[in-house]
């Protein structure tokens, strides 16, 4: 059964079944008649069921909780002449047209990838029922009560997944002309295999293009038939195919399943960031946060800074005037209540005294004594990385009485995913706990030789922010060839604080040290990191790259969608721009949560615990970085997060012995508790 389901892209699923045909969601039910209009309904929580009755039909349950009783209600609709719009998945909103209901159900508020596989599961057995039946049912018969029978849909077998896939591939034609003409190899997935004109009436409707004058079968309906376009999904969010392993699993299904607050951890490259972008995508769009401790690391999931959503200053504030700060603004007090999971990455990088006003915040703005406010955090980062910015000693989060009031479950992951060399591997996990010995230290100068393909000069990563940017801005004034400025189109949601790793103006000439800021083709190893120069740019003006894993050939890239989810809301912004930065050089802080494939790095400044182990940790292996002048005493690791780090496996090592997995482990006591 796993096999099947790991197939329908639903591998994390805690229980198949119910994860594929249950949905909890917030419904408009709309009627599409033109004759008979009636108020839409409208239901803040619904949940939706897809089963089958005895006669086998496929039918879509719909239970509401009403304000009146508290009872649910529940309807059911024959489903099977549905169709299914998936144009806004992404954001966790889907359309469903049922012809001869006359109604137009839109689902809000849904957890984007739970959306995405409901609905994907449900266009299959669609698709399987109406290819077995040859037909559907022009007028099925309404149900208007529930029916005597219904169960829940039995998961999609493999057999039932192959069906789907060889009725979705392309569809040889012959057209008036009598040439051959091939269908879309995908077709968008509110396409049917239905038979006839009616085919062509249900695609116009459901991709909303121009009404067809005639539903004649004839061989013009066919040939508009195979213009029309896949619907186009963001590929980023909802589509991002990671196999997650057996422990990155683990993670998601407590976070969805258990509710409690976590802190999830691991050394660099781990995947922790991966895993934060798939539960997201599982979570409620409305009223989940994404937030992390910096610009960078906040756009790499797609969210804001912990700053830009706290909605208070918390360096020249008391807690009690950070709670004021936020009270003083409707916005602010409208995010904190609706929020009801917060997200926060690269969690090393903030203090302890940041989270302790937070926490504060949180509680008495939402009025509710619980710690955090009964928010459900999620959390993660590696406090064994770069540490909170600050003069005096750095105090972390796990410092605080907060944090021990607030962390329910604290999870270790293991397996690094960045680097496959065992080596090198083996030297990161020794210099993060701040330790290299002297077979470490002599294979990491070595590294000084190393070469690269000629025209790519190794990204330089600085222990100081001001060096990176004289050494862009003196390489890029240096380089002669042709130049061309990229200008951000930012749509109107788009606000001059929100930040994403795409700048608004990127100025490039032949010949400049790029790196991508996005996945872009990871089967061609295109993706964020990856390193490369401008060849020269395309008759249209886009820059031709010719990336370090691509030598033969260069690669016009052109502008990508960078969305940022506007916190409180259901929608994002967007930002068009090529993924593209400027690569001679970045400091080793901005660095932090991103994968390099080429770097040279200078040590000889380092400043804070863990710098050294962030910027050699950005490599995917010691072959592709040059270390210049290495020194065994930059490697730093700070003693209290050793300790910290030393308690929670002793923590883990005795929760083993227990029967019961999710009690609660003592944790790091913070001194002053
Ligand atoms: N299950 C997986 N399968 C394949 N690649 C993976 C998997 N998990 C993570 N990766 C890859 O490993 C790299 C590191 O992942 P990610 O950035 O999420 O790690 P991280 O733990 O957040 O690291 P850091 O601590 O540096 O922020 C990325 O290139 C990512 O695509
Ligand atoms: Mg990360």
């Amino acid at each position: 059964m796993s096999k099947n389901i790991e197939e329908a892209g639903v591998s994390e699923s805690p229980s198949n079944c119910t994860y594929c045909y249950t949905l909890d969601c917030s419904l408009r039910i709309e009627s599409t008649s033109s004759s008979k209009k009636t108020a839409p309904i409208t239901a803040k929580k619904a949940l939706l069921t897809v089963g089958r009755n005895s006669q086998r039909q496929i039918l879509l349950q719909i239970e509401i909780k009403t304000k009146t009783s508290g009872q649910p209600a529940a309807v059911c609709y024959d489903a099977t002449d549905a169709i299914v719009h998936l144009q806004n998945v992404a954001n966790g909103k889907c359309t469903v047209e049922i012809p001869s209901k006359t109604i137009m159900l839109q689902l809000l508020d849904c957890a984007p990838r739970k959306l995405n596989v409901f609905m994907k599961s449900l266009q299959a057995k669609l698709d399987i029922m109406r290819m077995e039946n040859g037909t559907i049912q022009v007028v099925p018969k309404p149900i208007s009560r529930l029916p005597a029978a219904f169960s829940v849909l039995s998961p999609l077998t493999i057999g039932e997944m192959r069906k789907v896939k060889k009725m979705r591939e392309p569809l040889s034609i012959t057209n008036s002309n009598g040439k051959q003409v091939t269908t879309p190899k995908r077709r968008s997935s509110s396409t049917m295999l239905i038979p006839g004109g009616l085919e062509n009436r249900i695609l116009s409707r459901s991709i909303g293009l121009k009404r067809m004058t005639s539903f004649a079968r004839d061989d013009r309906e066919k040939t508009e038939f195979t213009s029309l376009k896949p619907i186009k999904e963001d590929n980023t969010t909802v589509l991002e195919r990671i196999q997650l392993t057996e422990e990155q699993k683990n993670v998601v299904r407590s976070v969805i399943n258990t509710k409690k607050s976590i802190f999830f951890t691991g050394s660099a490259g781990t995947g922790k960031s991966v895993i934060l972008r798939r539960i997201i995508e599982m979570l409620p769009a409305t009223s989940t946060y994404v937030t992390a401790a910096t610009g960078v690391a906040a756009s790499q999931i797609g969210g804001i800074t912990l700053h830009g959503f706290c909605g208070f200053l918390p360096q020249s504030s008391s807690a009690e005037q950070c709670v004021q700060q936020v009270l003083n603004q409707n916005q602010m007090v409208r995010q904190w209540k609706r929020c009801a999971h917060l997200i926060i990455d690269e969690i090393s990088m903030v203090d302890s005294e940041f989270f302790e006003k937070l926490e504060y915040v949180a509680r008495c703005v939402r009025n509710n004594s619980l710690p955090f406010g009964g928010i459900q955090l999620i959390i993660t980062g590696d406090f064994l990385q770069l540490p909170p910015v600050s003069k005096e000693e750095p105090v972390f989060c796990f410092e605080s009485q907060a944090w021990y009031r607030c962390i329910q479950k604290t999870i270790v992951l293991n397996n690094v995913k960045r680097q496959d060399d065992d080596v090198f591997v083996k030297i990161l996990n020794k210099v993060r706990v701040g330790i290299c010995d002297f077979k470490s230290a002599d294979l990491l100068k070595q590294s000084a030789k190393h070469q690269f393909p000629p025209n790519v000069i190794p990204t330089r990563l600085c222990t100081h922010s001001d060096d990176a940017e004289r050494i862009n801005r003196r390489n890029l004034l240096n380089t002669k060839g042709d130049e061309k400025t990229f200008h951000a189109h930012d749509d109107d949601n788009f606000d001059s604080s929100f930040r994403t790793l795409a700048v608004k103006k990127l100025t490039l000439k032949v010949g400049s040290q790029v790196m991508l800021i996005k996945n872009i083709d990871v089967n061609k190893g295109l993706c964020n990191g990856s390193r490369g120069y401008v060849e020269k740019f395309s008759d249209n003006g886009n820059p031709l790259v010719r990336f370090v894993s691509q030598k033969h050939t260069s690669i016009e890239i052109r502008r990508s969608k960078f969305s940022v989810r506007i916190p409180g809301c259901d929608t994002t912004a967007i930002r068009r721009q090529l993924p593209l930065q400027l690569a001679w050089a970045i400091s080793i802080h901005k660095s932090q949560g991103l994968t390099l494939d080429c770097a040279e790095i200078s040590l000889e400044r380092v400043f804070a615990d863990g710098q050294a182990y962030v910027a050699l940790s950005r490599a995917r292996s010691l072959s592709s970085i040059r270390i210049l002048e290495f020194d065994a005493s930059c490697v730093r690791a700070n003693s209290k997060v050793i300790q910290y780090y030393k308690s929670i496996e002793d923590d883990n090592e005795e929760e083993d012995n227990y029967l019961e997995s999710d009690c609660q482990p003592k944790k790091f006591k913070p001194s002053n508790f």
